[in-house]
């Protein structure tokens, strides 16, 4: 049981037991490194010193005295072992001086146990760059004294585990107590040293170190030092001295040579250290490199963790904007900052380890932080990717907007290109970290990609529109031609026609090239638009041929060639009169047939095999528009009048001709009434006497003769009108001249006419006067009908829903009943529901002077039509304004082909 007085006193603060009697390694050396010795940041400036000898030789005592440290010495009394383990403590003063003192060798208390002086022995060899192998003077010389025995096993193990080429040597420094002097120091070293080399030489030394010599590991120092108690000045006179050597690098014997350093940064030697004992208590066989390695490792993998979490701590903050969809604009310069920052903490620290540990540490710590910033740079990429195309698209849709025209989107397009790569490029450029290989070929072939798609579809609006501006206003010349064709409706009509579509799809495509050509479409875009062209006009040129062919303009034509072969004179389009004599009947039905044949002509395409283009087949059936077509636009022998509607159309044809046929047969009743056969009879009866005596007397019967040949004269001359004109007017101014006479002499006119009336009661004479009071009423009536007419196909193109209520057909029955009214009495409200003005009858009250007048109008626009369809290659057009209506009323509806209106009306 321990005596109080002989307690363990406390262990100084400056000391700590690295490795304790169970041969434990201390936790706690990194602290005393880095707090109380303060020596963690030194890096390489720091050196250590280890002593190595037999028990209670004073090695204590001599470090304390040089070092300036407080480790335990011996009880003068007790005389035991003091110094259990190894103990490590600083050097005093301004350099960082790591001392250990080690567990004496040969300790009774341990007898026998060489394990722990050899593994202290081992571990203060393989970790100090000095070694003080603490004995007396008097032990030189003895092998066993000088535990040299201890010696050649350290060296042994230390070389089979430690020493590789190229390691650090180490410096022993023999330290020779109670030296007297009566023994030149140099004679005792060189005695140690003849020892330490036949112990060298007797060494069992590893593969591929058999001819390496002591020198090649280890320096010979040698310091003598008197008595401490016989000779105590200088003794201490000697502890000072050796300072020097272990504190003045300038001083000759300096110990601490560049050749000894371990290169063990400061912070990392608590590592080191450990991992050196725990080897050496295993006795694993590892040299000094590969513990060199191991720590490199461990340590660079420290130091990166921590530099890492301030790089983390700058970039992080990105992630959240970027996969926001933001592109953040000083992501480059915030990434470039975070990794020289972080590889310059890294350095700092890390650059003193193990160079290729450190270089390879290096590199993988650049690649995880720039893997990190790749992530955020192919975010900020993919949102760069979507704003330009963003942007892209939105400038194109801007400018494919019709109307649009091709050259300005073609200027809008490459300007709106120019913007998207080149602002992406320099973005891109700017968010790049330098020295690093990303690459961005992929990224920027998406961009390029998606904007060709873009381009491709906004392009192909722009195409659409032209082709459909083109068809719209350059088709004028195909539509005249195919309404002379229908006009005309000849044999040739058909081929007109395909020849008149060919050489618009002809002209058409040439100026769609023309027009095209800013945009720099590619062969299948030309191709594709081609196709489009032809298939766009024959849509038009279906619908024309399908308006053309509905109720009313059949209605219309109907009518008119009827009209054109019942009213009118063959040869000479003039208006028919018709006598008793003629044979109206079979007048009817040429002029009807004539009709019919109209619809047979036109009931379906009849195109001659080869007449159309070649290619339009297959343009309508690939085209984007023949995708949408209605299959009746299909390109064959498409039926246009189908027989449902032939039968009507015919119906509707034989109410009309029925009509205009009793209009005739009345306009010849008063001619037929005015002299039946018996009053010529009747009046020869009454008038014989008369007649009798003009043929018996000479005088009257030269008269008479002059009278008729006057009479004859006249009417062989042509000068029945203006003979008319001249007697009328005479008479107009006998009446003037008789009722100014009246006048003067107060007898009112109308009082004169009324007795007149009353007197001369006859119902011709009643009939005459109404429709020539009549007369200022029909003749707007009839220019309104002449305008409803004229305007009749614009209101029914414009109003399809109408065409069954409003057909030219029931106009026409209407215009009949009108005329019929006209007959006995005027009905001029009426007759403004007339498409077009028929012939009146004489008994209308048209003069012949009148309908003469008409005819020569009618005659003069027929032989303009007729020069107009000529010149159109066919038979000569209706003499009416039929066509140019139908005209108005076509150009009216083609504008409406476009895709606004029906397609079938
Ligand atoms: N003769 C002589 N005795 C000394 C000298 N220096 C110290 N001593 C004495 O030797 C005894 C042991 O001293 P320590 O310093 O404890 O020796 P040690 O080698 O550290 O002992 P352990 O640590 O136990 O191995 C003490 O009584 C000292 O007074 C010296 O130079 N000469």
């Amino acid at each position: 049981m321990a005596s109080p007085d002989h307690a363990a006193p406390p262990v100084p603060k400056g000391r700590l037991q690295v490795i304790n009697e169970a041969k434990e390694f201390s936790s706690e050396i990194a602290s005393y490194m880095r707090n109380i010795w303060h020596v963690s940041d030194k890096g390489f400036s720091y050196n250590v010193v280890a002593v190595f000898g037999s028990q209670s030789t004073g090695k204590s005592t001599l470090l304390n005295r040089v070092f300036g440290t407080q480790f335990s010495t011996m009880d003068e009394q007790i005389r035991q072992q003091t110094t259990k383990g190894i103990w490590m403590s600083r050097a005093e003063g301004e350099r960082d001086l790591l001392v250990l003192d080690v567990e004496g060798t040969d300790g009774r208390e341990k007898g026998e146990d060489k394990d722990f002086e050899r593994k202290s022995a081992l571990f203060s060899l393989a970790i100090a760059e000095v070694l003080i192998i603490n004995m007396w003077e008097n032990m030189v010389g003895l092998y066993s004294g000088a535990n040299l025995g201890l010696l050649r096993t350290v060296f042994e193990v230390n070389l089979q585990l430690f020493q590789a080429p190229g390691s650090p040597k180490t410096n022993l420094l023999f330290v020779l107590r109670d030296f007297t002097g009566v023994t030149p120091l140099e004679n005792l070293a060189a005695t140690l040293r003849k020892d330490l080399e036949n112990i060298w030489e007797g060494l069992s030394k590893p593969a591929g170190k058999e001819s390496a010599t002591m020198d090649d590991f280890f320096e010979l120092q040698f310091f003598g030092i008197p008595h401490k108690v016989f000779a105590a000045e200088p003794f201490n006179q000697g502890c000072a001295q050796l300072r020097t050597w272990f504190m003045d690098p300038e001083h000759a014997s300096y110990v601490f040579r560049p050749q000894f350093h371990k290169h063990i940064p400061a912070d990392g030697f608590p590592a080191y250290a450990e991992a050196i004992w725990d080897k050496v208590l295993t006795n694993k066989d590892l040299d000094l490199p590969s513990q060199q390695e191991l720590l490199a490792q461990f340590r660079c993998d420290e130091i990166a963790r921590e530099a890492l979490a301030g790089f983390t701590a700058t970039v992080g903050p990105l992630h959240a904007p970027l996969e926001s969809g933001q592109l953040v604009a000083t992501l480059g310069e915030t990434m470039q900052t975070a990794l020289h920052t972080a590889l310059t903490a890294f350095d700092k620290d890390a650059s003193r380890y193990h160079k290729p540990v450190y270089t390879r540490r290096r590199a993988d710590f650049r690649d995880q932080m720039v893997d990190q910033l790749h992530s955020l740079f192919t975010q900020y990429v993919r949102n760069l990717h979507q704003r330009t195309v963003q942007a892209f698209a939105a400038a194109l849709l801007h400018a494919a907007k019709p109307p649009t025209v091709a050259h300005l989107f073609a200027d809008a397009l490459t300007k709106a290109r120019a913007e998207a790569v080149d602002g992406w490029d320099q973005a891109v450029a700017a968010a790049m970290v330098d020295d690093v290989a990303w690459t961005t070929t992929e990224f920027r072939a998406q961009l390029e990609t998606e904007l060709n798609s873009i381009t491709a579809t906004r392009r192909r609006k722009v195409i659409d529109h032209l082709v459909s501006q083109l068809v719209k206003t350059q088709s004028e010349a195909m539509d005249q031609q195919v309404l002379a064709a229908l006009d005309a409706a000849t044999s040739q009509s058909w081929s007109l026609i395909a020849k008149a579509f060919h050489h618009a799809s002809g002209v058409l495509s040439q100026q769609f090239t023309s027009q095209s050509a800013c945009l720099a479409l590619t062969a299948d875009e030309q191709h594709a638009a081609a196709q489009q062209l032809m298939a766009t006009l024959w849509v038009h040129l279906v619908t024309q041929l399908k308006w053309e062919t509905s109720e009313v303009p059949v209605g219309d034509r109907l009518r008119s060639r009827f009209r054109e072969a019942f009213c009118y004179e063959g040869a000479s389009r003039t208006p028919r009169i018709w006598k008793p004599s003629d044979d109206m009947e079979t007048v009817f039905a040429q002029a009807k047939q004539r009709a019919e044949a109209w619809i047979v002509r036109f009931r379906a395409m009849d195109f001659a095999a080869g007449a159309l283009p070649a290619t339009l087949q297959d343009a309508v059936a690939t085209s984007e528009i023949g995708a949408d077509l209605d299959p009746d636009m299909g390109v064959g022998h498409l039926v246009l009048i189908d027989s449902a509607r032939e039968k009507r159309y015919l119906e509707l044809l034989s109410l009309e001709a029925d009509a205009m046929y009793l209009n005739a047969k009345r306009s010849m009743l008063p001619t037929t009434r005015e002299i039946p056969n018996w009053l010529w009879l009747v009046l020869l009866a009454l008038g014989w006497n008369e007649l009798w005596s003009v043929l018996s007397n000479p005088m009257y019967f030269l008269l008479l003769g002059i009278a008729g040949a006057v009479t004859y004269g006249i009417y062989a001359a042509g000068l029945t009108g203006p003979t008319f004109r001249v007697v009328k007017a005479a008479t107009s101014e006998i009446s003037t001249q008789i009722t100014s006479g009246l006048k003067e002499r107060g007898v009112h006119v109308d009082d004169v006419r009324k007795r007149l009336a009353q007197a001369i009661h006859k119902p011709d004479d009643i009939e005459l006067h109404t429709m020539r009071s009549d007369k200022p009423h029909r003749a707007p009536a009839m220019t309104a009908a002449a305008k409803s007419s004229s305007s009749s196909r614009t209101a029914s193109s414009s109003s399809a829903s109408t065409t069954s209520s409003s057909s030219g057909f029931k106009s026409g029955v209407s215009h009949i009943h009108v005329q019929q009214g006209t007959a006995t009495a005027a009905a001029p409200g009426k007759a403004k529901t007339s498409p077009l003005p028929t012939p009146r009858p004489l008994s209308s009250g048209m003069s012949l002077d009148e309908l003469r007048a008409a005819s020569a109008r009618r005659k003069e626009a027929a032989a303009k039509a007729k020069a107009a369809a000529a010149a159109a290659g066919g038979e000569a057009a209706p003499a009416s304004g039929i066509t140019q209506r139908k005209h108005a009323a076509t150009v009216s509806r083609a504008e409406g082909l476009s895709g606004t209106r029906p397609l079938n009306p």
